[in-house]
């Protein structure tokens, strides 16, 4: 079933946000003094992922594209979980370094809530240490899990008045579904959290004047599980494979069908994706200025 071309302008493109952040982003780090003056960002992965790899790669074209040095590191399964602790606790105290964000997922012999507190919240430019999502608790959201964040950027793509807005999230994990959720909160939205616990989906799904989906299964919300012109945020990444043994990412929304109901729709890839990646350039600068008003940079 192809999309009627009517219903195309329905899509919320990605880039286009992105690049409106990644421009604010360059701003920053060209008047800061460019990306010598202003730190390196540090990427750690553990082991080898390509969903990890694909969101590694973009986070170095766009760190070229703003200015920022990009320190990609590929760490062994083997190493210990002393080690990464060690490693991360010499990257809070080196001057060089603007912020840290670590891959997820990591081998199970590693402890990411520990990884991920060691560190340092003025480095933590996924939010994801226990301090920072605190701070989301407090609507302090300068700071947010970055798909978290580039959902609420999208939602607010559409025009829609957030306050009092029914948002149900589909999803309660630590990284995407519960942040989000609090950063929903923050902007005044009345929302719902559902997860595989929740009986009878579709009666949440279906009063929404706002979906956001994150449960990775694809195709997971058709046009029956949505109200009639709601917004639909898919952060949903799945690979599928078709009967030619040809591989396709597809979204955890069947886009093209809900195209003729819903009143918007994000499109995967070309939707969050995008704005996950441009959010992580924007927390950098975030935590730079974070570093200044702490007296840590002179
Ligand atoms: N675009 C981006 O930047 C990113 C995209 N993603 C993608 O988002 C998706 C979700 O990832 P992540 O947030 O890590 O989620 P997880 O894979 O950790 O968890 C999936 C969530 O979906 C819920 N769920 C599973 N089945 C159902 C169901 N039948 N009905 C209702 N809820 C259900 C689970 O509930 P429960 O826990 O109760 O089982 C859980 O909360 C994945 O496809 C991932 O690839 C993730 C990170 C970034
Ligand atoms: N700590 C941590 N935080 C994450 O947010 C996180 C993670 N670990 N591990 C891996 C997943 C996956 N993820 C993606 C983000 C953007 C794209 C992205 O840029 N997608 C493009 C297409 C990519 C391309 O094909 O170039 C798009 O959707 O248009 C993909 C994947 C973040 N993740």
């Amino acid at each position: 079933m192809t999309t009627d071309s009517r219903n195309n302008h329905r899509l919320i493109h990605g880039k286009v946000v992105a690049d409106r952040i990644l421009g604010e982003v360059k701003e920053y780090v060209d008047a800061a003094g460019g990306g010598d003056k202003v730190g390196r960002l540090v990427s750690i992965s553990i082991g080898e992922n390509p969903a990890v790899a694909v969101y590694v790669r973009n986070q170095a074209r766009n760190a070229a594209k703003v200015g920022l040095r990009f320190d990609q590191q590929l760490w062994g399964e083997e190493v210990s979980q002393e080690e990464c602790k060690q490693l991360i606790l010499e990257m809070n105290d080196d001057p060089n370094v603007l912020g840290v964000i670590l891959q997820r997922p990591l081998p199970k012999h590693i402890n990411v809530r520990s990884l991920q507190s060691a560190i340092h919240p003025l480095k933590d430019v996924e939010g994801m240490n226990p301090s920072s999502i605190g701070n989301i608790v407090y609507s302090d959201i300068a700071l947010a899990p970055c798909t978290a964040a580039a959902s609420v950027e999208l939602l607010k793509e559409t025009g829609l008045d957030l306050k009092g807005l029914e948002v149900v999230m589909i999803g309660h994990s630590e990284i995407v579904g519960k942040p989000a959720a609090f950063l929903l909160m923050a902007e005044g939205a009345t929302v719902t959290v559902c997860h595989h616990m929740t009986r009878a989906l579709a009666i949440h799904s279906r009063r929404a004047d706002a979906l956001v989906v994150a449960v990775g299964k694809p195709h997971f919300i058709g046009p029956d599980m949505i109200k009639p012109g709601a917004a639909v945020i898919d952060i949903g990444i799945n690979q599928v494979t078709h009967v030619d043994g040809s591989t396709k990412i597809v979204g955890d929304v069947d886009t093209d069908a809900v195209l003729d109901v819903a009143g918007w729709v994000t499109p995967v890839p070309g939707g969050v994706g995008p704005v996950t990646v441009a959010i992580l350039m924007r927390n950098a600068i975030v935590a730079h200025q974070r570093q200044k008003n702490a007296g840590w940079l002179d």
